[in-house]
Protein backbone atom coordinates (compact mmCIF):
# COMPACT_ATOMS: atom_id res chain seq x y z
CA UNK A 1 0.00 0.00 0.00
CA UNK A 2 1.47 3.46 -0.58
CA UNK A 3 0.90 6.37 1.57
CA UNK A 4 -2.20 8.24 -0.55
CA UNK A 5 -4.07 5.14 -0.35
CA UNK A 6 -3.01 4.61 3.39
CA UNK A 7 -4.38 7.71 3.92
CA UNK A 8 -7.59 7.30 1.70
CA UNK A 9 -8.72 4.49 3.97
CA UNK A 10 -7.66 6.55 7.32
CA UNK A 11 -10.03 9.18 6.46
CA UNK A 12 -13.12 6.91 6.34
CA UNK A 13 -12.46 6.47 9.95
CA UNK A 14 -14.16 9.05 12.27
CA UNK A 15 -12.46 12.07 12.43
CA UNK A 16 -12.01 14.12 15.11
CA UNK A 17 -13.24 18.55 13.74
CA UNK A 18 -9.71 19.37 14.48
CA UNK A 19 -8.56 16.94 12.22
CA UNK A 20 -8.49 19.27 9.14
CA UNK A 21 -9.74 15.97 7.18
CA UNK A 22 -6.61 14.65 7.33
CA UNK A 23 -5.12 17.23 4.82
CA UNK A 24 -3.01 19.37 6.87
CA UNK A 25 0.53 19.76 8.48
CA UNK A 26 -1.35 20.39 12.17
CA UNK A 27 -4.12 19.19 13.86
CA UNK A 28 -5.84 22.15 15.45
CA UNK A 29 -7.85 21.78 18.91
CA UNK A 30 -9.01 24.01 21.38
CA UNK A 31 -6.75 26.70 20.41
CA UNK A 32 -3.42 24.20 20.20
CA UNK A 33 -1.90 23.20 17.04
CA UNK A 34 -0.49 19.37 17.37
CA UNK A 35 1.66 17.77 14.59
CA UNK A 36 3.82 14.41 14.88
CA UNK A 37 6.20 13.46 12.77
CA UNK A 38 8.68 9.82 12.65
CA UNK A 39 11.83 9.71 11.84
CA UNK A 40 13.42 5.89 10.82
CA UNK A 41 16.34 4.73 10.33
CA UNK A 42 17.54 4.10 6.33
CA UNK A 43 14.59 6.10 5.61
CA UNK A 44 15.36 9.61 6.93
CA UNK A 45 18.66 9.37 8.23
CA UNK A 46 21.49 7.17 7.88
CA UNK A 47 23.21 4.94 10.64
CA UNK A 48 26.24 7.02 10.32
CA UNK A 49 24.49 10.04 10.72
CA UNK A 50 25.78 11.46 14.36
CA UNK A 51 23.71 10.65 16.84
CA UNK A 52 23.10 13.98 18.03
CA UNK A 53 21.94 15.58 14.58
CA UNK A 54 19.48 12.88 14.59
CA UNK A 55 17.92 14.27 17.76
CA UNK A 56 17.85 17.60 15.68
CA UNK A 57 16.43 16.46 12.27
CA UNK A 58 13.26 14.75 14.55
CA UNK A 59 12.49 17.62 16.67
CA UNK A 60 13.27 20.39 13.34
CA UNK A 61 11.13 18.43 11.57
CA UNK A 62 8.33 18.56 13.64
CA UNK A 63 9.02 22.06 14.74
CA UNK A 64 8.69 22.46 10.91
CA UNK A 65 5.50 21.87 10.52
CA UNK A 66 4.07 24.11 13.71
CA UNK A 67 5.87 26.99 11.67
CA UNK A 68 3.24 26.25 8.70
CA UNK A 69 1.14 27.02 10.70
CA UNK A 70 2.34 29.91 12.43
CA UNK A 71 2.11 28.98 15.75
CA UNK A 72 4.13 29.91 18.96
CA UNK A 73 5.57 26.36 20.29
CA UNK A 74 4.21 25.28 23.61
CA UNK A 75 6.69 22.15 23.97
CA UNK A 76 7.61 18.89 22.08
CA UNK A 77 7.19 15.21 23.43
CA UNK A 78 9.71 12.33 22.02
CA UNK A 79 9.26 8.66 21.95
CA UNK A 80 12.90 7.14 21.34
CA UNK A 81 14.31 3.78 21.66
CA UNK A 82 17.34 2.98 23.38
CA UNK A 83 20.68 1.18 21.60
CA UNK A 84 23.68 1.66 22.68
CA UNK A 85 25.46 4.07 25.36
CA UNK A 86 27.36 5.85 23.13
CA UNK A 87 24.70 7.00 20.61
CA UNK A 88 22.12 7.52 23.48
CA UNK A 89 24.40 10.19 24.65
CA UNK A 90 25.25 12.03 21.77
CA UNK A 91 21.02 11.81 21.36
CA UNK A 92 20.65 13.74 24.45
CA UNK A 93 23.24 16.30 23.52
CA UNK A 94 21.73 17.19 20.48
CA UNK A 95 18.21 16.90 22.01
CA UNK A 96 19.43 19.77 24.61
CA UNK A 97 21.00 21.67 21.30
CA UNK A 98 17.66 21.71 19.34
CA UNK A 99 15.64 22.80 22.42
CA UNK A 100 18.13 25.50 23.18
CA UNK A 101 18.42 26.82 19.63
CA UNK A 102 14.68 27.02 19.15
CA UNK A 103 13.84 27.92 22.69
CA UNK A 104 11.48 24.81 23.29
CA UNK A 105 10.95 22.54 26.32
CA UNK A 106 9.87 18.87 26.69
CA UNK A 107 6.50 18.04 27.48
CA UNK A 108 6.68 14.01 28.25
CA UNK A 109 7.52 10.90 25.82
CA UNK A 110 7.94 7.35 26.23
CA UNK A 111 11.13 5.32 25.90
CA UNK A 112 11.71 1.76 24.55
CA UNK A 113 14.50 -0.30 24.36
CA UNK A 114 15.16 -1.75 20.88
CA UNK A 115 16.47 -5.29 19.96
CA UNK A 116 19.99 -6.19 18.41
CA UNK A 117 20.67 -5.18 15.27
CA UNK A 118 16.90 -3.36 14.39
CA UNK A 119 16.69 0.31 12.75
CA UNK A 120 15.88 2.97 14.94
CA UNK A 121 12.34 4.91 14.92
CA UNK A 122 12.41 7.74 16.42
CA UNK A 123 8.79 9.77 17.09
CA UNK A 124 8.31 13.49 17.90
CA UNK A 125 5.17 15.28 18.78
CA UNK A 126 4.60 18.98 18.77
CA UNK A 127 2.13 21.31 20.25
CA UNK A 128 1.96 24.44 19.13
CA UNK A 129 -0.54 27.62 20.56
CA UNK A 130 -1.51 30.93 19.22
CA UNK A 131 -1.67 30.04 15.54
CA UNK A 132 -3.36 31.85 12.70
CA UNK A 133 -2.88 28.19 11.53
CA UNK A 134 -3.41 29.11 7.41
CA UNK A 135 -4.35 25.18 6.38
CA UNK A 136 -3.39 23.97 2.98
CA UNK A 137 -6.86 24.80 1.70
CA UNK A 138 -7.66 28.21 1.22
CA UNK A 139 -5.74 29.42 -1.71
CA UNK A 140 -7.65 31.35 -4.45
CA UNK A 141 -7.39 30.91 -8.16
CA UNK A 142 -5.09 33.87 -8.74
CA UNK A 143 -2.80 33.59 -5.79
CA UNK A 144 1.09 33.57 -5.75
CA UNK A 145 2.98 31.25 -4.66
CA UNK A 146 5.24 31.67 -2.73
CA UNK A 147 9.01 29.66 -0.80
CA UNK A 148 11.31 31.02 2.34
CA UNK A 149 14.74 29.73 1.55
CA UNK A 150 16.22 27.64 -0.98
CA UNK A 151 15.69 24.49 -2.14
CA UNK A 152 17.48 21.37 -3.12
CA UNK A 153 20.28 21.78 -0.17
CA UNK A 154 19.03 19.30 1.83
CA UNK A 155 19.17 16.51 -1.28
CA UNK A 156 22.23 17.54 -1.70
CA UNK A 157 23.48 16.70 1.40
CA UNK A 158 21.84 14.13 1.37
CA UNK A 159 23.94 12.49 -1.90
CA UNK A 160 27.25 13.82 0.81
CA UNK A 161 26.30 11.96 3.64
CA UNK A 162 26.55 9.14 1.56
CA UNK A 163 29.31 9.37 0.26
CA UNK A 164 29.82 11.97 -2.91
CA UNK A 165 32.67 15.41 -2.02
CA UNK A 166 30.42 18.22 -1.06
CA UNK A 167 30.86 21.59 1.09
CA UNK A 168 29.49 21.02 4.79
CA UNK A 169 26.71 23.37 4.77
CA UNK A 170 24.87 21.08 2.20
CA UNK A 171 25.54 18.34 4.26
CA UNK A 172 24.44 20.59 7.31
CA UNK A 173 21.09 20.98 5.42
CA UNK A 174 20.45 17.73 5.13
CA UNK A 175 21.68 16.67 9.07
CA UNK A 176 20.63 20.12 10.37
CA UNK A 177 16.70 21.61 9.11
CA UNK A 178 16.22 24.89 10.51
CA UNK A 179 12.66 24.67 10.86
CA UNK A 180 11.02 28.20 10.01
CA UNK A 181 9.28 29.67 13.36
CA UNK A 182 10.07 33.01 13.04
CA UNK A 183 9.14 33.48 9.62
CA UNK A 184 5.92 31.56 10.04
CA UNK A 185 5.09 34.12 12.88
CA UNK A 186 5.36 37.10 10.83
CA UNK A 187 3.89 35.38 7.01
CA UNK A 188 0.94 33.29 8.46
CA UNK A 189 -1.26 36.40 9.18
CA UNK A 190 -0.98 36.94 5.67
CA UNK A 191 -1.56 34.29 3.59
CA UNK A 192 -4.26 32.56 2.44
CA UNK A 193 -2.92 28.54 2.55
CA UNK A 194 0.67 27.13 3.58
CA UNK A 195 2.81 24.08 4.81
CA UNK A 196 5.84 23.16 4.83
CA UNK A 197 8.37 21.11 2.19
CA UNK A 198 9.16 18.19 3.70
CA UNK A 199 8.50 15.89 0.58
CA UNK A 200 9.85 18.34 -2.40
CA UNK A 201 8.81 21.57 -3.20
CA UNK A 202 6.60 20.08 -6.46
CA UNK A 203 4.50 17.18 -4.75
CA UNK A 204 4.06 19.96 -1.59
CA UNK A 205 2.74 22.29 -3.75
CA UNK A 206 0.17 20.01 -5.57
CA UNK A 207 -0.66 19.00 -2.08
CA UNK A 208 -1.79 22.34 -1.71
CA UNK A 209 -3.52 23.14 -5.24
CA UNK A 210 -5.51 20.21 -5.05
CA UNK A 211 -6.37 20.61 -0.82
CA UNK A 212 -7.65 24.08 -2.26
CA UNK A 213 -9.27 22.83 -5.49
CA UNK A 214 -7.08 24.41 -7.85
CA UNK A 215 -4.08 23.97 -10.44
CA UNK A 216 -0.51 25.43 -10.05
CA UNK A 217 2.15 26.71 -12.47
CA UNK A 218 5.68 26.12 -11.29
CA UNK A 219 8.32 28.50 -13.00
CA UNK A 220 11.39 26.01 -12.35
CA UNK A 221 13.42 29.08 -13.03
CA UNK A 222 12.18 30.77 -10.06
CA UNK A 223 13.06 27.67 -7.67
CA UNK A 224 15.68 29.51 -5.28
CA UNK A 225 18.95 27.58 -5.63
CA UNK A 226 21.82 29.01 -2.81
CA UNK A 227 25.16 29.50 -4.09
CA UNK A 228 26.53 26.21 -2.36
CA UNK A 229 24.23 24.14 -4.73
CA UNK A 230 24.84 25.43 -7.46
CA UNK A 231 28.53 25.32 -7.33
CA UNK A 232 28.11 21.88 -6.33
CA UNK A 233 25.78 20.51 -8.79
CA UNK A 234 24.40 23.53 -11.42
CA UNK A 235 21.39 25.44 -12.27
CA UNK A 236 20.21 23.88 -15.39
CA UNK A 237 16.60 22.11 -15.47
CA UNK A 238 17.91 18.91 -14.35
CA UNK A 239 19.65 20.55 -11.43
CA UNK A 240 16.94 22.44 -10.74
CA UNK A 241 14.23 19.83 -11.09
CA UNK A 242 16.52 17.27 -8.71
CA UNK A 243 16.46 20.10 -5.89
CA UNK A 244 12.18 20.49 -6.40
CA UNK A 245 11.59 17.33 -5.93
CA UNK A 246 14.45 16.07 -3.47
CA UNK A 247 12.63 16.81 -0.06
CA UNK A 248 14.00 17.53 3.34
CA UNK A 249 13.84 21.08 2.50
CA UNK A 250 11.91 21.91 5.53
CA UNK A 251 10.82 25.68 4.16
CA UNK A 252 7.58 27.31 4.12
CA UNK A 253 5.46 27.43 0.59
CA UNK A 254 2.98 29.59 1.08
CA UNK A 255 -0.54 30.89 -1.30
CA UNK A 256 -0.95 34.82 -1.05
CA UNK A 257 -2.76 37.21 -3.20
CA UNK A 258 -1.28 38.77 -6.12
CA UNK A 259 -0.74 41.80 -4.61
CA UNK A 260 0.90 41.17 -1.87
CA UNK A 261 4.47 41.51 -1.51
CA UNK A 262 6.32 39.89 1.73
CA UNK A 263 7.19 42.32 4.52
CA UNK A 264 11.30 41.36 5.27
CA UNK A 265 11.46 37.72 7.09
CA UNK A 266 13.55 37.75 10.46
CA UNK A 267 17.29 37.05 9.79
CA UNK A 268 16.89 38.70 6.16
CA UNK A 269 15.33 35.09 5.04
CA UNK A 270 14.93 35.51 1.46
CA UNK A 271 11.34 34.33 0.48
CA UNK A 272 10.73 33.91 -3.96
CA UNK A 273 7.56 33.61 -5.52
CA UNK A 274 7.86 30.28 -7.14
CA UNK A 275 4.30 29.89 -9.18
CA UNK A 276 0.42 30.74 -9.46
CA UNK A 277 -2.84 28.97 -8.34
CA UNK A 278 -5.18 28.78 -11.17
CA UNK A 279 -8.61 27.14 -12.19
CA UNK A 280 -8.44 23.63 -12.67
CA UNK A 281 -6.56 20.50 -11.22
CA UNK A 282 -2.85 19.44 -11.25
CA UNK A 283 0.73 20.71 -11.58
CA UNK A 284 2.12 22.15 -14.61
CA UNK A 285 5.82 23.20 -15.20
CA UNK A 286 7.46 25.74 -17.26
CA UNK A 287 11.19 27.17 -17.35
CA UNK A 288 12.77 30.02 -19.64
CA UNK A 289 9.21 30.36 -20.95
CA UNK A 290 8.98 26.65 -22.17
CA UNK A 291 6.34 23.76 -20.71
CA UNK A 292 8.97 21.06 -19.23
CA UNK A 293 7.26 17.88 -19.07
CA UNK A 294 6.57 16.20 -15.08
CA UNK A 295 9.49 13.65 -14.20
CA UNK A 296 8.36 10.43 -13.51
CA UNK A 297 8.65 11.11 -9.79
CA UNK A 298 7.72 14.54 -8.24
CA UNK A 299 8.68 13.92 -4.74
CA UNK A 300 8.99 11.60 -1.74
CA UNK A 301 6.34 9.05 -0.97
CA UNK A 302 6.06 6.28 1.68
CA UNK A 303 5.18 2.56 0.84
CA UNK A 304 5.41 -0.83 1.93
CA UNK A 305 9.25 -2.06 1.47
CA UNK A 306 10.13 -4.07 -1.62
N1 LIG B 1 -0.93 6.99 10.45
C1 LIG B 1 -1.67 8.10 10.51
N2 LIG B 1 -2.74 8.16 11.35
C2 LIG B 1 -3.51 9.27 11.42
N3 LIG B 1 -3.28 10.38 10.70
C3 LIG B 1 -2.22 10.38 9.86
C4 LIG B 1 -1.38 9.24 9.72
N4 LIG B 1 -0.42 9.54 8.81
C5 LIG B 1 -0.65 10.80 8.42
N5 LIG B 1 -1.73 11.31 9.04
C6 LIG B 1 -2.33 12.64 8.87
O1 LIG B 1 -2.33 12.95 7.48
C7 LIG B 1 -2.10 14.34 7.26
C8 LIG B 1 -0.92 14.53 6.34
O2 LIG B 1 0.23 13.99 6.97
P1 LIG B 1 1.67 14.29 6.42
O3 LIG B 1 1.65 14.26 4.92
O4 LIG B 1 2.62 13.41 7.13
O5 LIG B 1 1.88 15.79 6.89
P2 LIG B 1 3.26 16.52 6.97
O6 LIG B 1 3.94 16.16 5.66
O7 LIG B 1 2.91 17.96 7.07
O8 LIG B 1 4.00 16.00 8.15
C9 LIG B 1 -1.94 14.95 8.65
O9 LIG B 1 -3.21 15.42 9.05
C10 LIG B 1 -1.52 13.77 9.50
O10 LIG B 1 -1.90 13.95 10.86
C1 LIG C 1 18.59 7.93 4.24
C2 LIG C 1 17.61 8.86 3.59
N1 LIG C 1 17.11 8.54 2.39
C3 LIG C 1 16.21 9.37 1.81
C4 LIG C 1 15.81 10.52 2.43
C5 LIG C 1 14.81 11.44 1.75
N2 LIG C 1 13.53 11.43 2.42
C6 LIG C 1 13.10 10.42 3.21
S1 LIG C 1 11.57 10.69 3.85
C7 LIG C 1 11.46 12.18 3.04
C8 LIG C 1 10.23 13.04 3.11
C9 LIG C 1 9.96 13.58 4.49
O1 LIG C 1 9.58 12.55 5.38
P1 LIG C 1 8.09 12.30 5.76
O2 LIG C 1 8.02 11.14 6.67
O3 LIG C 1 7.22 12.23 4.53
O4 LIG C 1 7.79 13.64 6.55
P2 LIG C 1 6.48 14.53 6.48
O5 LIG C 1 6.29 14.90 5.03
O6 LIG C 1 5.37 13.65 6.97
O7 LIG C 1 6.76 15.69 7.36
C10 LIG C 1 12.60 12.44 2.30
C11 LIG C 1 12.81 13.63 1.46
C12 LIG C 1 16.36 10.79 3.68
N3 LIG C 1 15.99 11.88 4.39
N4 LIG C 1 17.26 9.96 4.24
MG1 LIG D 1 4.14 19.47 6.77
MG1 LIG E 1 4.07 13.89 8.54
MG1 LIG F 1 5.99 16.92 8.61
Amino acid sequence: MNEPEFLAALRTLPLHPGARGLRDDAAVIGGFVLTTDTLVEGVHFLATDPAADVAWKLVAANLSDLAAKGAAVEGVMLNVPLSADDWDRGFLNGLRGVLAAFAVSLIGGDTVSLPVGAARVLSCTAIGRDAPAPSRTGARAGDALWVTGTIGDAGAGLAIAQGRAGPAALLAAYRRPQPRLAAGRVIAPHVRAMADVSDGLLIDAARIAAASGLAVAIDLGAVPLSAAYVRWRGEDRDDRLAAATAGDDYELLFAADPDWTPPPLPDALPVTRVGTLAAGAGLTLHHDGEPVPLPARIGWEHGAAV
